[in-house]
């Protein structure tokens, strides 16, 4: 599995996910503000890993500060966390690291300066330790509802590439895949951004998963023809009742799947589930440039100056979720998210 972000040698590495999947490059992060940038221009991406990135970015801006004033410690972090915020909208995983970190540097007032930093190293280190056993046990639940020989349809990129390891949504793919299942997986390419076909289609393939690339605007014939078992997306935010935010054209998948009877799961860590957003209405959505629609590799696909609309992502209503699986277990219809997930 590819690993998207390392700390090693006191150094923080990303892979530059921009680049994929023709070249694997991984950059040193110096600064808080690299990190902002590496999450805002897409270098890397996918709820969880944005969130790991934030953390460790909290701890670079914990290591510009040379005084150890406990309030003035505190000043640099929040203006830190609120620059850090701003990077991108969506994943609450970036809002949930960002405080857990805060809450953390709050605890660290009688520390010298660099104990306060090595805390906030580990702390950035656990976070991102404790997304891999979460996405494990992701994996290991949804295998209860899962079986071998099945094909399974998954869309954007909830893989190893937007975790620390094992994806939320392919996580089950791989751990079938150590017990000796076969899967075949179909993985929709995401238009715009091709997040399905650079990422998801590039790391499966790279681990010996079964395989297949399709158009998004595929899907539909495949369930038509009952070629699909299940479909497993990943969450960039679940509201208190279950409508979920993912990777724009989730929300038609799921139409189809209700009216074909595919089961459409969502595979989600609990950091993305959000209590205090009530329904998907509330859950803000990024727009993005419309250089993204109308170019690819530097050519025009669309002519000049035409009027562009680019969501990110889109909420798929709770009624058309058949089951959330986090790594505390499977959460079934009715959903009430703040009643428990999954325990
Ligand atoms: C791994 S959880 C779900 C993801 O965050 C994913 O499917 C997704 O929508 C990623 O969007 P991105 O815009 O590439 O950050």
């Amino acid at each position: 599995m590819i690993s998207p972000i390392e700390w090693r040698d006191g150094k923080l590495y990303i892979l530059n996910q921009l680049k994929l999947p023709v070249e694997k490059e991984y950059n040193v992060k110096s600064t808080v503000e690299d990190v902002f940038y590496a999450i805002k221009d897409m270098e890397l991406r996918g709820a969880p890993l944005i969130g790991i990135a934030a953390a460790y970015g909290v701890y670079l801006a914990a290591k510009e500060i040379d005084f150890n004033n406990h309030q003035e410690f505190m000043k640099h972090i929040e203006e830190k966390t609120e620059y850090l915020a701003q990077s991108r909208p969506t994943a609450v995983n970036l809002f949930w690291a960002l405080d857990r970190m805060k809450e953390k540097a709050k605890t660290l007032e009688n520390l010298s300066l660099d104990d306060k930093k090595k805390s906030l190293l580990e702390e950035a280190i656990s976070i991102h330790k404790e997304d891999e056993a979460i996405n494990r046990s992701i994996g290991e639940n949804f295998l209860k509802l899962l079986k071998d020989g099945m094909t399974i349809m998954t869309h954007c990129n909830a893989g190893s590439l937007a975790t620390s390891k094992y994806g939320t949504a392919t996580s089950p793919m791989y751990l079938a895949k150590e017990k000796g299942w076969s899967f075949k997986v179909f993985a929709n390419e995401t238009r715009p951004y091709l997040q399905g076909a650079r990422l998801t289609a590039y790391e499966l393939h790279h681990s010996g998963v079964d395989v297949t690339l399709i158009c998004d605007n595929m899907a539909g014939s495949l369930m038509a023809e009952g070629k699909i078992d299940a479909i497993i997306t990943g969450a960039d935010r679940v509201a208190a009742n279950g409508d979920t935010a993912n990777k724009i054209g989730t929300l038609q998948l799921a139409v189809m799947a209700k009216h074909y009877g595919v089961p459409f799961y969502v595979a989600v860590p609990t950091p993305t589930i959000d209590l205090s957003t009530p329904t998907g209405k509330e859950i803000p959505i990024e727009e993005r440039g419309s250089h993204e629609v109308t170019n690819w590799f530097g050519k025009a696909t669309a002519p000049e100056g035409i009027k562009v609309f680019n969501p990110a992502f889109d909420v798929t209503p709770h009624q058309l979720i058949t089951a959330i699986v986090t790594e505390k277990g499977i959460i079934y219809p009715p959903y009430n998210m703040s009643r428990g997930w999954g325990c």
